[in-house]
């Protein structure tokens, strides 16, 4: 069974500290999403679990060994992300034949058919590819080198909305033929928490939560209506953030305990809806106050 698991793994660059003392634990055949706002230490937490980094302190194994430098992790592992760099002196169909030596299991047929369908000539190179196009043509060949951990850093940024929802379809269709430990990465989720069977959230290079995503999911909810109303029934719960939308209404994000039921007085206008996974780690992870304090000191409340 794939596992990769972190003990009390701190990485520093000079004196920032990307990741601190994260212990995590990540096993089976799943899809898991890596959470956290920028520089959360996502990109760190997975270019360790490829081998890519070192750690400062801590311990890292994957598949039994310390990826850093192993080669049996590197054969198992593929880390996809927008600075992947390829010879430039080879076209993208050089490129497939170099994946296809370096991953056993790397299917060619599949690549080539998904770049056709996105337009992407295979004689071409990849420094002349667009900005998304380059992710697209990434992700395709992490998706083809069916590596028992794959991971996606940010895998669709700059990609358009019709591509970036083709591509979450291939990866789960590949996925379910060809299960693998499958880590996404992001901040913008963009259509990939539909596929998040667990979520990790970083926060200041820390572990803020590691659990079930429907769960985590439930563990929040929006209540909406009149202010005083809102500020009244939030008051008796924790509430991660409450703002004004229209004047005299407010919404409020806050957590509930799983298994609880929330009773709304719908008479006094208040409603009760479901937070999406992103607005909820996004509300999780957010100062308190937000960016409304924020304004509010900067300007004297002018
Ligand atoms: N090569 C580097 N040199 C110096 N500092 C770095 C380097 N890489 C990352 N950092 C710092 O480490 C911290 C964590 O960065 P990391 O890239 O791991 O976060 P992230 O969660 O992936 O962020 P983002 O969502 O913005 O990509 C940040 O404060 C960042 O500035």
């Amino acid at each position: 069974m794939m596992e990769v698991d972190f003990r009390n793994v701190t990485k520093k660059y000079g004196r920032t500290e990307a990741l601190r003392e994260l212990t995590l634990n990540l096993a089976g055949d799943k899809i898991i999403g890596i959470l956290g706002r920028n520089g959360a230490g996502k990109s760190s937490a997975l270019q360790i679990a490829a081998g890519h980094l070192k750690p400062s302190a801590g311990d890292v194994s994957m598949l039994g060994e310390n990826p850093f430098n192993s080669l049996l992790v590197s054969a198992n592992t593929i880390l996809v992300h927008e600075g992947m760099a390829f010879p430039p002196a080879l076209r993208l169909r050089a490129i497939l034949a170099e994946l296809e030596r370096a991953y056993p299991a790397f299917d060619k047929k599949l690549a080539k058919s998904l770049l056709d369908h996105f337009g992407i000539p295979d004689h071409a190179f990849h420094i002349q590819l667009s900005k998304g196009m380059k992710n697209t043509f990434n992700m395709v060949a992490g998706i083809a080198a069916r590596t028992p951990l794959t991971m996606f850093d940010e895998p669709l940024n700059g990609m358009d909305a019709g591509v970036r929802s083709d591509l979450l379809k291939v990866l789960l269709k590949e996925y379910i033929a060809h299960p693998r430990m499958i880590l996404l990465s992001g901040h913008q989720l963009e259509g990939m928490e539909e596929l998040f069977e667990e979520v990790v959230i970083l926060h200041h290079g820390r572990l803020l939560h590691h659990g079930n995503a429907d769960e985590f999911k439930e563990g929040f909810v929006r209540i909406s209506g009149p202010e005083s109303e809102v500020r009244r029934a939030a008051s008796e719960v924790q509430v991660l953030e409450l703002h004004e939308t229209l004047p005299g209404m407010a919404e409020a994000i806050i957590m509930v305990r799983p298994g609880t039921t929330l009773f709304m007085n719908e008479g006094l206008g208040l409603k009760s809806t479901s937070v999406s996974l992103g607005d909820a780690y996004v509300a999780m992870t957010r100062k308190k106050g937000g960016i409304d304090r924020v304004y509010a000191d900067a300007t004297d409340g002018r």
